[in-house]
């Protein structure tokens, strides 16, 4: 067996049969216990998540600030908000205390799905009690705003760099509402720290959940958090009438957009092309259960973005993430301009179709120009 194979069983016998310290094939010597789980975000997302740990047997709890949504969980194991149809395992707590830090301290694992632009608040709600003996494992995909900061530089900044830079960042193709009921899915969960990425590995993967591990938090995060400014760009597409080839070429440039972004800010070039990458961009830009998508799509029918946005009920990431995508752009000199056309669209009172027609009527120049791969730390 491989010494990653070995650390893998390890870390799924500590989960399912022995206590963590007599788990002895674990290379670096952190005691967890992965029973206890504490899931922060009762949307669509942390909803799913929790359920699908909790049938594989671990305590969980979700932190969810509406009172109405715990007692929902907590009484007829619905979410009454986010995921009404869905009846969720019945091991499944909530609560709507946090700030007393009881919850953190009985967790060994710690989930965090709150959009990006909460995720600095969450983080400052939770430093006094979460310690390095806690494995974080963060979903969310996004930029912030202002800072232009991925979610592992506000994580590192806000707890400091020796609990931050254990943390771990789980992404790819993965719909709630599939996820829930059993779908087939796969995803990547990079860290910084290996044994932790594999930690999170196997808390997570299961039969129809496969989890693949990597070291490339970056390459994860800028993928993420671009594939839905991208999104927004082809379901605008589709909103206008333009059909299959017009989405292949903005999935196509956008993919290049993102390597190009990624790779300047150092990550490896062959994460876009992995789950994180290409994969969740696929899923995202082609796909009507896409928020991202579908507030593109709205936009191209001619919807205004406040009253699509005040409608849809859960957030739409890409939305925040191309002001700051815009901005991160610019400030590092990298070239975006399916970027630019949806920060022009959404917050420069461009049309649609003006915007289209200024990304089609650039000058032509090779297919990978501004792609510099020497930029990366790899
Ligand atoms: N829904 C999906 O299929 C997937 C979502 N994600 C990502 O997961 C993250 C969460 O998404 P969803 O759960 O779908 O969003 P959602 O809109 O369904 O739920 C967001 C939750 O965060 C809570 N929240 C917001 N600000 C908060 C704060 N300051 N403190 C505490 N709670 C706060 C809201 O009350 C809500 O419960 C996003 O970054 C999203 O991009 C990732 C993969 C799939
Ligand atoms: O990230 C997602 C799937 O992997 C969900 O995409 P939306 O946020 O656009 O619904």
């Amino acid at each position: 067996m491989s010494s990653d194979q070995d650390q893998r069983m390890g870390a799924r016998h500590s989960l399912h049969r022995q206590p963590a310290s007599e788990n002895q094939t674990i290379s670096t010597p952190i005691a967890f216990n992965d029973t206890s789980v504490l899931v922060l975000g009762g949307g669509n997302f942390g909803t799913c998540l929790a359920d699908h740990l909790a049938a594989m047997g671990n305590e969980v709890t979700i932190y969810a600030r509406d009172q109405k949504v715990v007692d929902g969980i907590n009484n007829d194991h619905h979410n009454v908000k986010y995921m009404k149809d869905v009846v969720l395992t019945d091991t499944l707590k909530a609560t709507s205390q946090l700030e007393d830090g009881a919850a953190i301290q009985a967790a060994t694992v710690i989930i965090f799905s709150i959009p990006t632009q909460h995720l600095r608040d969450i983080l400052a709600k939770t430093k006094p009690f979460v310690t390095k003996s806690h494995l974080t494992i963060f979903v969310n995909k996004g930029i912030e705003i202002h800072s232009g900061k991925l979610p592992c530089d506000i994580v590192e900044e806000v707890w400091g760099k020796e609990i931050g830079e254990c943390a771990t960042y789980l992404s790819g193709p993965s719909f709630a509402m599939e996820v829930v009921k059993r779908q087939p899915t796969c995803v990547s969960v990079a860290s910084r720290v290996k044994e932790r990425a594999l930690r999170a590995q196997a808390v997570f993967h299961a039969p129809h959940f496969r989890v693949y591990d990597c070291d490339d938090v970056i390459g994860v995060e800028v993928a993420g958090a671009l594939k839905n400014v991208i999104a927004l760009a082809a379901g605008a597409c589709a909103g206008l009438g333009f059909q299959q080839n017009a989405r292949a070429a903005i999935i196509t440039r956008g993919l290049a957009e993102i390597m190009r972004v990624g790779v300047k800010l150092g990550a490896d070039p062959l994460t876009f092309s992995g789950l994180a990458g290409v994969g969740d961009l696929f899923l995202t830009a082609q796909s009507e259960k896409s928020r991202n998508y579908t507030v593109g799509f709205r936009l191209g029918r001619g919807e205004k973005l406040d009253y699509v946005l005040e409608t849809l009920g859960s957030v739409a990431e890409g939305v925040e993430t191309t002001k700051a995508a815009y901005e991160l752009c610019h400030k590092i000199g990298v070239e975006s301009p399916v970027c630019d056309a949806v920060y022009s669209v959404l917050f420069g009172g461009v049309d649609v179709k003006e915007a289209v027609k200024t990304l089609m009527s650039r000058d032509p120049h090779a297919e990978f120009h501004g792609l510099d791969l020497g930029a990366s730390k790899k």
